[in-house]
């Protein structure tokens, strides 16, 4: 990872919330076209992290670079190469997706094809559909095509396949993989174990405002094989989730 280009650095990341400490003094670094996931129970701080890296929330104290942008004095160029998630209550529900992106590409001030947006996130032919009519797949599906409008530099997706069937979820992990394939860095949360192993190239747990551990998937796996850990009960060779997709399919479909 040496020759990696470091696209966040967060040194020493504080946050307070009165006399609550919901961050207490993290620091990571996020390479260049990775796939980073922030990992953890609830409250354990990860969107507070992740609106503070986005320049959207005030940190208390530390250093945060995006790019070699500062926060606090570069937020403003910070912000036109990111490119974040909203929530899904932003949105207009009586417009149609084509409307939805010519409103945002305004916002952005940029110039972009609808269609295309829409067929980066294969939701081509649903672009006369209103956003409130689209399947929660579709709406994270379409939430991340928002991100992309100003062909950004980093994604931050916080918590994209929470509430999915199993199928819009790893629909959702192909488009994640797929984006990141074409250049971009992408920063999520998740609580989804397999999610992250999956997905990931590091991750790092989160625990009460504090990093526990940060590395590859597969080498926080290896090290705890190594420090003798077995499961207690024998592996099945699959799951119910196995059988679930071994039934319906793992194709696209229409209402994911
Ligand atoms: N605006 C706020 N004012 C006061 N406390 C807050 C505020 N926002 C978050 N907190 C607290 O900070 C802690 C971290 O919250 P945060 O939302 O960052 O956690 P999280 O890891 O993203 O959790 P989740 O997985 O539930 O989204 C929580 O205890 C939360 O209650």
């Amino acid at each position: 990872m040496d020759d990696k280009k470091v696209m966040i650095s967060v040194k020493n990341l504080v946050k307070k919330y009165d006399d609550f400490i919901a961050v207490q003094g993290i620091s990571f670094d996020v390479y260049e076209n990775e796939i980073f996931g922030l990992l953890g129970p609830n409250g354990a701080g990860k969107t507070t992290t992740l609106e503070i890296i986005e320049t959207l929330r005030e940190k208390t104290s530390g250093e945060i670079f995006v790019d070699g942008l500062s926060v606090e004095k570069e937020a403003n160029k910070i912000k036109q190469i990111i490119g974040v998630q909203l929530q899904a209550a932003g949105y207009y529900p009586n417009l149609n997706l084509v409307e939805l992106m010519e409103l945002f590409s305004g916002l952005y001030g940029v110039d972009i094809k609808p269609m295309e947006m829409l067929e980066k996130v294969n939701l081509q032919d649903k672009a006369k559909a209103k956003y409130k009519a689209l399947s929660g797949g579709q709406k994270q599906r379409f939430s991340i095509a928002t991100t992309l409008i100003n062909s950004p530099k980093i994604i931050f997706l916080d918590e994209p396949t929470t509430g999915l069937d199993p199928q819009a979820r790893r629909n959702l992990w192909d488009l994640i993989t797929e984006i990141r394939n074409q250049g971009t860095t992408v920063v999520l949360t998740t609580h989804y174990m397999d999610e992250a192993e999956q997905l990931c190239d590091r991750v790092a747990f989160v625990e009460r405002g504090e990093i526990i551990a940060l590395d590859t998937p597969d080498n926080l796996i290896d090290q705890l094989v190594s420090s003798g850990f077995e499961r207690k009960k024998e592996v099945k060779k699959a799951n119910l989730e196995d059988v679930f997709i071994n039934l319906t399919g793992k194709e696209w479909r229409e209402d994911n």
